[in-house]
């Protein structure tokens, strides 16, 4: 038996729309064959596919990032601007694949402008540093009247673009990532870096790279030296995480997004633990810019060491299964649920690669299973996160230990109390969930799911075009008592209110 409790004055703060973001990287097919083929039958006149823009939208991307990932740690973005035909074909060293230069700063920025959604950009602090990066943010949001600014008006650009949130780099802990440094030389570069930034333009916001994932042997210690150098200077300390099912252990898996929490609250008491040294009132937020599913120890190992590839390859293409879409779905409630310290992020990526939104070139585009709790929270998570108590029992993993059966986040709105209440089933059996909410009144009016169970592991396009979320089971009101039932393995949206 589990019981919820919610109180509309039990708020922890507004939920950022930037929380729903993806991530658009010159990897694979994200780009060429995914949000960008001229050849294509739904292509616009600048070349990006409309039926993948179309899905983007009702994916309800609010940012995205962009041009990587490990790809942006080699990048030299001037190659990538002006007229395309003198653009040359560059050798991406992170992914091995030579990358045309048809697609590039303005192509994307008009692509994000064209589509409502806010850009966040990445620069190079892998091969390159801070002149490569002041240039390329005079470029973006520079006024007319000096070099990079004037090039971008003479390739066609008058407007600045106003580029709001910069990466200072990515996951440079990783031994993997080109131009790869300890805590200290990044600590040192970014905080150098984040200054002539900010004399650039004062009103950005930058994000420090904080651990590529909790498992890294530098974690903690890298967040707490990075921090030491540029802690008055950026606003934002990164987080990624993937999750996969290892060694078919379900469990473990299902209760991914616990870990996903335990890494938020350990990554906000390092930011704190030096904004304490400091005496500051300045609190560092968390830009968690690269999270999902992904089969990253299972299967992504088999694809590192690749020959030089041109010809936007098949690269990182997993397919989801109806379970991935379930441990999606408690992960969102989870950044849902630290609302009150995580400002920005972006399920990685957004096409193709690890992606809700599949292609063929040439061909259809289509939904993946993870593609439907996105979707349906980034619709419906709006106003305040309330600060949800769950009782509930224990499912026992082998990674994370105990964790919780059932997870719950919400959100109303503060204007119209509109309720969105997302509860997540780990268990392999039915839930019954008793909601209290004394001293408000609720209303629920039903739900969507997403069940685990609905569709075989991993079956493709079709299995995938098949999967959708299904009607909630029905909600018993009695007098003020509300009963929800949860599907065994479920990831469940109600709508109602509360006041
Ligand atoms: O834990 N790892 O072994 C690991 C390896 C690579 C890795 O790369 C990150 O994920 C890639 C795909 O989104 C992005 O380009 C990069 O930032 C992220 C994590």
């Amino acid at each position: 038996m589990t019981t919820i409790t919610l109180h509309p004055d039990f708020r922890l703060g507004p939920v950022d729309r930037r929380v729903f973001g993806s991530f658009v990287e010159h990897l694979g097919r994200c780009v060429y064959t995914g949000i960008y083929e001229p050849d294509h039958p739904t292509a616009d006149e600048h070349g990006f596919r409309r039926d993948v823009a179309d899905l983007t939208q009702e994916l309800g991307a609010t940012v995205l990032r962009y041009p990587g990932g490990n790809f942006v740690s080699n990048y030299v973005w001037e190659d990538a601007v002006g007229p395309v035909e003198q653009r040359k074909p560059f050798l991406d060293l992170a992914w091995r694949t030579v990358e045309p230069n048809l697609v590039g700063t303005d192509e994307f920025l008009q692509y994000c402008e064209r589509e409502g959604i806010a850009p966040m950009m990445a620069v190079n602090l892998g091969t390159r540093g801070i002149e490569a990066a002041i240039a390329l943010l005079e470029y973006c949001n520079g006024e007319a009247g000096t070099k990079w600014a004037d090039l971008r008006i003479a390739n066609g650009r008058e407007e600045p673009y106003g580029v709001a949130l910069w990466c200072l780099g990515n996951e440079m802990d990783g031994p993997w990532q080109i131009g790869h440094k300890d805590a200290h030389e990044y600590g040192r570069l970014a905080a150098a870096t984040g200054r002539a930034m900010r004399q650039v333009d004062p009103s950005i916001e930058l994000v420090a790279c904080g651990s590529s994932s909790m498992m890294m042997d530098t974690f903690g210690e890298w967040e707490r030296t990075v921090l030491s150098y540029c802690y008055d200077v950026v606003d934002h300390i990164s987080m990624h995480a993937y999750y996969e099912e290892l060694d078919g252990d379900r469990a473990s898996f299902l209760g991914s997004a616990t870990a996903m929490a335990t890494f938020i609250d350990r990554v906000a008491a390092s930011a704190d633990a030096i904004g304490a040294e400091r005496r500051s009132d300045k609190q560092i937020t968390i830009s968690f810019d690269e999270w999902n599913v992904w089969y990253l120890v299972s299967r992504f190992v088999g694809e590192t060491n690749l020959p030089i590839q041109r010809d936007a390859p098949r690269i990182i293409e997993d397919v989801y299964s109806a379970l991935d879409a379930v441990v999606v779905g408690d992960m969102l409630s989870t950044l849902i649920n630290h609302a009150d310290r995580v400002a920005v992020g972006c399920l990685a990526q957004l096409v193709n690669v690890i992606a809700p939104i599949m292609t063929e070139p040439g061909g259809p585009a289509w939904r993946q299973t993870t593609f439907h709790p996105f979707a349906t929270a980034a619709r419906l998570a709006r106003g305040d996160a309330l600060q949800v108590k769950v009782d509930t029992g224990t499912l026992t993993t082998a990674r994370h230990g105990d964790v919780p059966a059932v997870t719950a986040a919400a959100t109303v709105d503060p204007e119209t109390g509109a309720l969105a209440l997302f509860v997540t089933n780990r268990t392999d059996v039915e839930q019954t969930v008793t909601l209290r909410t004394p001293g408000a009144t609720a209303r629920l009016d039903g739900g969507s799911a997403v069940l685990a169970d609905h569709v075989g592991p991993r079956e493709g396009r079709e299995a995938a075009e098949a999967y959708g979320m299904v009607d909630a089971l029905p909600v018993a009101q009695e007098g003020d008592a509300l009963t929800l039932r949860l599907a065994p393995e479920s990831w469940t949206a109600f709508t109602g209110s509360l006041r």
